[in-house]
């Protein structure tokens, strides 16, 4: 007998699922999903029962097994051992379109709409079957009245790529309930979203999951979320299911000790008054990229930030950050303006980086700061390659020295791979970011730019994160923080400006100081004509 059908009668009628949903039985059920990869096992033998009308939290450090779990239940990866079971019978989903067929959906961290058509184009189109000859007409009045059942609004005929990052994210789900989807898995849906956007849409599923007996899988790092919207929750540890239960009867606490076992937590360091601290690293002027006023565009008049200060820059995505980071990175060029670092002129290139010590953690580390194929020990080794240990050119790589580096940074930064060598892509997200970070911070840094540094990252990842940035600013770095997250802004900078339409429009002091309502506002642009701008 398989472990399938051994555990079947059990399963069929795990506790609290006609509690929750009224329903006999689970919606669905993975039963001891088991997922290798060479030598090494991702996922061991867990099980995970969802039932009809409740919305499920999976918790788990980065690297747990989170989503080789909902990619084995959606068909992306098949498990060596174990199954699903869907209404009590048992489903082979040998791919993704499987899993759609079956109802089962899900919304990713990235988007998959095409950003070139129309909401109402990429809808149509995300169909399994969709006519050859499609009825443009027909399908918009259709689809006109499917969105106005739904509380969440997001305009048909707006092309992707002019829509907000929230109404990206509303747009992914609506698609999803649009296809039909009983089960919905969400991926950290609320990393793109304002905290307001974020109780809006979480509510609605909520409310959608009671109301329909469609059930929730929603994969998080945010204990608010799990304690806000959440019937029960599913733990897992180094791809292990270490404990489940009933929300109500777990404290923030209880979930965070499940995920991390004994460890301690990094403790963030002191903020140390700096002597250095006046001196100006980064200086910038009449920073200008792209058409004033157009999403994405920069029009900066000052930017300055000193040794030994965290300046935070807080806006909504789209605002220009990105483009602020890819100017200094050397992503992009600005077409007017000037960039010095402790000054003298920068062009961002990588010798320039090299020389005045400007360091770099970019949005998307993965496709931003990686070659997903080199190894990690590779892709650790990208600023130091042609150094020797002394820090002068060399000709001739030396693996052996790499090697030996690579693994002095996956310890003292806790890396998880299975080994230098694994290619850098097998990573899960969290262990990527940590990595890129140890490799930007291990050489002296005078510049640190850090974008949403902490996205998708896991508290105890987050600590140690927050903790190396504290450290280096200790230390004398100057640090631009860029991040959509405003609690985290708040919580490290010195300073924190704000930034709306690509300007800067607000500046005040971080920490206990700063007025997140003001700040709020000013993001949002509510301000800016009452204060006249810049501060
Ligand atoms: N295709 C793959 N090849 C080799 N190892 C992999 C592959 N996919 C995942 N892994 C490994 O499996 C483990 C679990 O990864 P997974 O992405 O499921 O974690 P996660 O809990 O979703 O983490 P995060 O919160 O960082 O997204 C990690 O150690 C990862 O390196």
């Amino acid at each position: 007998m398989s472990a399938l059908a051994r555990s079947l009668p059990e399963a069929a009628t795990p506790a609290g699922a006609s509690e929750i949903g009224g329903a006999e039985r689970p919606l669905l059920e993975a039963v001891g999903l088991t997922k290798r990869f060479g030598a090494f096992t991702a996922l061991d033998d867990v099980s995970i029962a969802l039932a009809a009308g409740e919305f499920h939290a999976l918790l788990g450090e980065n690297g747990a097994g989170k989503s080789t779990l909902v990619k084995c239940m959606l068909g992306y990866y098949h498990p060596d051992e174990g199954g699903v079971i869907l209404d009590g019978r048992e489903q082979t989903i040998a791919s993704p379109r499987d899993a759609r067929r079956l109802g089962i959906g899900m919304v990713y961290q990235h988007f998959t709409l095409v950003p070139s058509m129309t909401v109402l184009e990429n809808l149509v189109m995300s169909r399994s079957e969709v006519p050859g000859v499609i009825d443009w007409r027909k399908e918009r009045r259709a689809l006109s009245d499917f969105l106005q059942t739904m509380p969440l609004k997001v305009p048909l005929d707006t092309k992707v790529d002019r829509l907000s990052s929230g109404e990206r994210q509303k747009t992914e789900i609506l698609k999803q309930l649009y296809l039909g989807s009983r089960i919905l898995v969400l991926d950290e849906p609320t990393s793109v979203l304002t905290p307001d956007e974020a109780r809006e849409v979480l509510g609605f599923l909520r409310a959608r999951a009671l109301e329909t007996g469609m059930s929730v899988l929603l994969i998080t790092h945010k204990f608010a979320e799990v304690t806000a919207f959440c019937d029960r929750v599913t733990v897992l540890r180094k791809g292990a299911k270490v404990g489940e239960g009933k929300v109500a009867a777990l404290s923030t606490a209880d979930m965070a000790g499940m995920m991390i076992g004994e460890r301690e937590l990094a403790a963030v360091p002191e903020r140390v008054v700096n002597a250095a601290a006046r001196e100006s690293v980064l200086f910038a002027r009449n920073l200008v990229s792209g058409d004033a006023g157009t999403r994405g565009s920069v029009a900066i008049e000052a930017l300055d930030v000193r040794a030994g200060e965290i300046v935070g820059i807080a806006g909504i995505s789209g605002n220009g950050q990105t483009r602020l980071v890819e100017l200094i990175s050397g992503q992009a060029r600005p077409d007017a303006g000037e960039i010095r670092v402790k000054g003298a002129p920068y062009d961002a290139s990588r010798a320039a980086a090299q020389a005045m010590k400007v360091r770099c953690l970019p949005e998307e580390p993965l496709r931003n700061a990686c070659v997903g194929r080199m190894s990690v020990a590779e892709n650790l080794a990208f600023r130091s390659f042609d150094r020797g240990a002394d820090g002068a050119p060399r000709r001739l790589l030396d693996r052996s020295f790499m090697r030996r580096e690579a693994e002095r940074l996956i310890a003292a930064y806790q890396v998880k791979t299975q080994s230098p060598s694994a290619r850098i892509e097998t990573l899960s997200g969290g262990n990527v970011q940590r990595a890129v970070l140890a490799r930007e911070l291990s050489g002296e840094t005078d510049l640190l730019v850090a974008a949403n540094p902490c996205f998708g990252l896991d508290f105890g990842a987050v600590a140690d994160i927050r903790a190396q940035i504290l450290k280096a600013r200790n230390e004398g770095a100057a640090v631009l923080l860029v991040s959509e997250d405003l609690d985290e802004i708040v919580a490290l900078s010195d300073r924190i400006a704000v930034m709306f339409e690509g300007r800067i429009v607000f500046e005040c002091a971080g920490g206990e100081k700063a007025d997140t309502r003001e700040i709020g506002a000013h993001m949002a642009g509510h301000a800016a004509a009452e204060t006249g701008g810049t501060h």
